[in-house]
């Protein structure tokens, strides 16, 4: 039996698991709750000091056995026992939800969203005057280690908030403290951009299968050299232009291919599709916040 003592001081009586942990709550664990999950518990999180909640019976069980954390189909009662309720439900569901479980969070209880478009002031309309709040964007990759998540915080979060924050993160990649104002931007770019990267991946692959290379080939290929430019440009530190030119032989095979692109208007359709996504983050919000 679980048994709560004081706020962020809890003893689990079947466990003996250690007390010091704050405990979680990941409430709605599709693709980024359990993203999240996988997160804190790679960050050392005792799996019974976390809670996640499914709709679905079958989920629960699901996240039960791959990561041996708590479960239930209750928000509230999840919110209630939490000293850090993560919200990774979908925008549109998000005002209910926050709404759902206001009266039931402890003075004190961080509260952290991982949804695109939707501001801290969005939530702080909804949640308990001073609730420590902060607005996360990560990624996919963050559930192997290797995203980025950033992270703003409303305004009752303090920089002990926001360390934590970065605690519970730490093993999803980086984590980088940016501007609310910028959110939309970085949504647009790093929350999405893993979808743009697996464009590009699968049109490269789709290109050498074309040209007769076996289909598994073609995909190691791509894959190889998408994370091995990535890991050049990380290391190296060097501005892409200059990587590129160095890949362009004068009057070699690279520059004609790059002609091909530029003809095909792919940089600047770069421009357009984040540009897209920002107004969408936008107009989504607006739309919400006007419910
Ligand atoms: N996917 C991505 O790459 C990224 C997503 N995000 C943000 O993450 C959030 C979640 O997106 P994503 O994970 O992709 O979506 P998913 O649909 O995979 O996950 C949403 C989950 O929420 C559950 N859910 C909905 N309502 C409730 C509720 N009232 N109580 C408990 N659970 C509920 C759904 O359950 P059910 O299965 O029963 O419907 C589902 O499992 C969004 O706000 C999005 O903006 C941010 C960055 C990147
Ligand atoms: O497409 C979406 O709305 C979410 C937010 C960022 C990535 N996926």
């Amino acid at each position: 039996m679980t048994t709560v003592t004081t706020h962020g001081q809890q003893d689990d009586a079947t466990t003996g698991a250690p007390s010091d942990q704050p405990r979680v709550a990941v409430l709605g664990t599709g693709v980024m709750g359990e993203t999240v999950l996988t997160g804190v518990l790679a960050a050392g999180w005792d799996p019974q000091r976390v809670v996640a909640t499914a709709r679905r019976s079958e989920r629960a069980a699901e996240l039960r056995e791959q990561h041996g954390v708590r479960t239930t189909d209750d928000n509230v009662a999840a919110a209630a026992e939490a000293d850090v309720v993560v919200l990774g439900v979908k925008p549109k569901d998000i005002g209910a939800l926050t709404e759902q479980i206001a009266g039931a969070l402890r003075p004190g209880t961080l509260v952290i969203t991982v949804a695109v478009g939707l501001s801290c002031a969005f939530y702080e309309k909804r949640l308990p005057a001073g609730t420590p709040f902060v607005r996360v964007m990560p990624n996919t990759p963050s559930s192997i280690g290797s995203g980025v998540s950033a992270i703003s915080p409303g305004v009752a979060a303090t920089e002990e908030h926001l360390a934590l924050v970065e605690t519970l993160l730490a093993s999803t990649g980086l984590v980088i403290r940016v501007a609310e104002k910028d959110q939309d931007a970085v949504g647009a770019l790093s929350g999405s951009g893993p979808a743009y990267v697996f464009y590009v991946l699968d049109a490269l692959s789709e290109a050498g299968t074309l040209m007769g290379l076996p289909r598994a080939t073609a995909s190691r290929l791509a894959t190889a050299t998408v994370l091995g430019a990535a890991r050049l440009a990380e290391e190296t530190g060097e501005h892409p232009a200059i990587l590129r030119e160095k890949v362009s032989s004068p009057g070699g095979t690279t520059i004609a291919a790059l002609r091909e692109l530029d003809r095909g208007g792919v940089r600047a359709a770069f421009v357009d599709a984040l540009t897209a996504a920002k107004a969408r983050s936008t107009e989504l919000s607006a739309q919400l916040e006007a419910e």
